[in-house]
């Protein structure tokens, strides 16, 4: 199967979780939760609200005519569903490719269960692989790229590229993450760091990894 085919069929699988009526619930950002979006209209009837981790996935909801609503409008929400980077064996994810990382660690954190939807090429058996994007306040750029530079890291600056709430992104380079619940503590100790990368501390609680075949295996 082609890539955008595993994507289409993971996200079908997580159509299951909408399993309730009056459901708010989050949805994230980037190529396979864009294939979740379009099918979202199936499960319509299920959704009272949908809280988006992007403007691009807001408009993407919009679109196909779902009520769009900001996290403070909402109390927690049921269900969490968006891709991810990297995820190993126990649902730990790198993030934020697409560089929505903050609002997705937020919307993670307020959600009662995440469900991870990716296929098979991004599950690795170490994190790091696939660089950490860490969003940081501009003025703190170089400063927390030298801080990563001790921590073993190499530092690119994502040039040109803003997020959506008006930061930066560095991306850190030939991270072997063999601790990623310390590591991501370390890392948010740097000030002017937004948010980093990683999901280690509020992991995924369900990943659906869709393989080559396109069968579903959920971890
Ligand atoms: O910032 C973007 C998000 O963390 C995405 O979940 C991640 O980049 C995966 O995106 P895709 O499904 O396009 O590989």
């Amino acid at each position: 199967m082609n890539p955008e085919q595993l994507k289409q069929n993971v996200a079908q699988a997580a159509l299951a979780y909408f399993n309730d009526y009056d459901m708010v619930v989050g949805i994230g950002t980037g190529s396979t939760v864009n294939q979740l979006i379009d099918l979202l209209p199936q499960v319509k009837n299920r959704i009272e609200a949908v809280v988006s981790s992007s403007e691009e996935s807001t408009q993407r909801l919009e679109s196909h005519g779902f009520n769009v609503k900001e996290l403070n409008q909402t109390g927690d929400l049921s269900l969490y569903i968006d891709g991810a980077d990297e995820c190993d064996a126990h649902n730990r994810l790198i993030k934020g490719g697409g560089g929505a990382l903050t609002r997705e660690k937020i919307i993670a954190a307020a959600s009662k269960q995440f469900i991870c939807i990716v296929d098979a090429s991004k599950q690795v058996d170490v994190l790091g692989k696939f660089p950490l994007p860490i969003e940081v306040l501009p003025m703190a750029r170089s400063f927390v790229a030298r801080q990563m530079v001790k921590l073993g890291g190499q530092p690119i600056y994502r040039e040109g590229f803003i997020t959506d709430n008006g930061n930066q992104i560095i991306d850190i380079h030939n991270l072997k993450i063999l601790d990623p619940v310390e590591l991501e503590n370390t890392i948010n100790q740097i000030p002017g760091v937004v948010t980093n990368g990683l999901f280690a501390q509020r992991k995924a609680d369900v990943t659906l990894i869709a393989q080559r075949d396109g069968s579903i295996v959920k971890q």
